[in-house]
């Protein structure tokens, strides 16, 4: 049975938190009413895997946050043991073209909307967070992990080659030697591994933990003019969002030649199948 005490708690916490009417079905957007932050919560079970739904449901809510003009973004997983597993495989292996396009297309724009948010971005990494996952989270400007969970761009354990925004996001989290390395070898980093070299910011014991200290992190800046704050955040990132403009298209076109070729198919079909199989032992 509940205890008061925990009831107590809930109800507090309710009266200061509201989900936004437009929240979508695989993430889930609460705005807290005292600091004005919003947390979105990727919510597509198991493992929440990046298909063009999700992708889709990301992008409406970021741009939702950023448009009600929210103090900040914590992006979070509804999964206590994945944040997000990164690409969805399933739209990689024997694609239908037109939602292969679609994918890569809404991938590039949580990207652009994500990266260059005007608002403080937060990520509270409550479980493992490979690929597209570990993409999500160094796109925002602060990150807190939990203990035993595992992070990094291992796209090129697939045999996939990471594209330029997975480079920008490194590079702009990592001293370059290190971001090439981890790119090149397709390193997954532990939570204290990621904590040395300074992929994470900071190790939270929980996932409530962890969304205080990113709420921790956007009060920061609650002194600061929001327009200077982000107009300064764009001209970090600004040249980034430029070149990225300039080779959108290119690099939609390699994404759908590169997923084309036989070999590709094949090595997908591998890697899926090995997934599943370690379920099946
Ligand atoms: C010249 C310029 C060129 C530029 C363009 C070229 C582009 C080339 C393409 C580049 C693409 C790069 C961008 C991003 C890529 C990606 O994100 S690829 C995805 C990579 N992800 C992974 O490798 C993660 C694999 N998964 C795991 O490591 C683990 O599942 C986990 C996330 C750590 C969770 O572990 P656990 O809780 O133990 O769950 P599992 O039992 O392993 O998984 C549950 C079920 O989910 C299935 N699954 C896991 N990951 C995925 C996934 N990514 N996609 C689809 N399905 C996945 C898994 O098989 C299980 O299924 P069942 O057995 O059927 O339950």
């Amino acid at each position: 049975m509940m205890s008061s005490m925990s009831l107590s708690r809930m109800l507090r916490a309710a009266s200061v938190c509201r989900t936004m009417s437009t929240a979508t079905k695989l993430t889930a957007v609460e705005v807290n009413d005292k600091t004005g932050i919003a947390t979105v919560t990727l919510s597509r079970p198991p493992i929440n895997a990046l298909n063009v739904e999700l992708l889709h449901d990301l992008y409406q809510s970021i741009k939702e946050i950023e448009n009600n003009k929210s103090r900040g973004l914590i992006l979070t997983s509804s999964n206590d043991k994945v944040f997000s597993a990164g690409l969805d495989i399933n739209e990689m292996y024997r694609p239908d073209k037109d939602r292969a396009r679609l994918l890569w297309t809404k991938l590039q724009d949580v990207w652009l909307a994500l990266y260059g948010c005007a608002l403080p971005t937060a990520a509270a990494i409550n479980g493992h967070a490979p690929a597209g996952g570990c993409l999500l989270a160094t796109s925002c400007e602060y990150r807190v992990i939990l203990p035993q969970c595992r992070i990094g761009l291992n796209e090129i354990q697939l045999g996939l080659v990471p594209p330029i925004f997975c480079m920008f996001n490194f590079l702009n989290v990592l001293p370059r030697r290190v971001a090439e390395r981890a790119l090149v070898q397709g390193r997954i980093f532990t939570t204290e591994q990621a904590l040395q070299i300074g992929l994470v910011d900071d190790v939270a014991s929980s996932k409530e933990k962890a969304l205080e200290k990113c709420s921790q992190f956007i009060a920061t800046f609650a002194q600061t003019n929001p327009l200077a704050r982000s107009l300064t955040k764009l001209k970090f990132r600004g040249a980034d969002l430029q070149r990225f403009e300039s080779e959108r298209t290119n690099e939609l076109e390699s994404f759908l030649e590169f997923i084309d070729h036989p070999q590709m198919q094949e090595d997908l079909g591998i890697y899926l199948e090995g997934l599943k199989k370690k379920n099946r032992n």
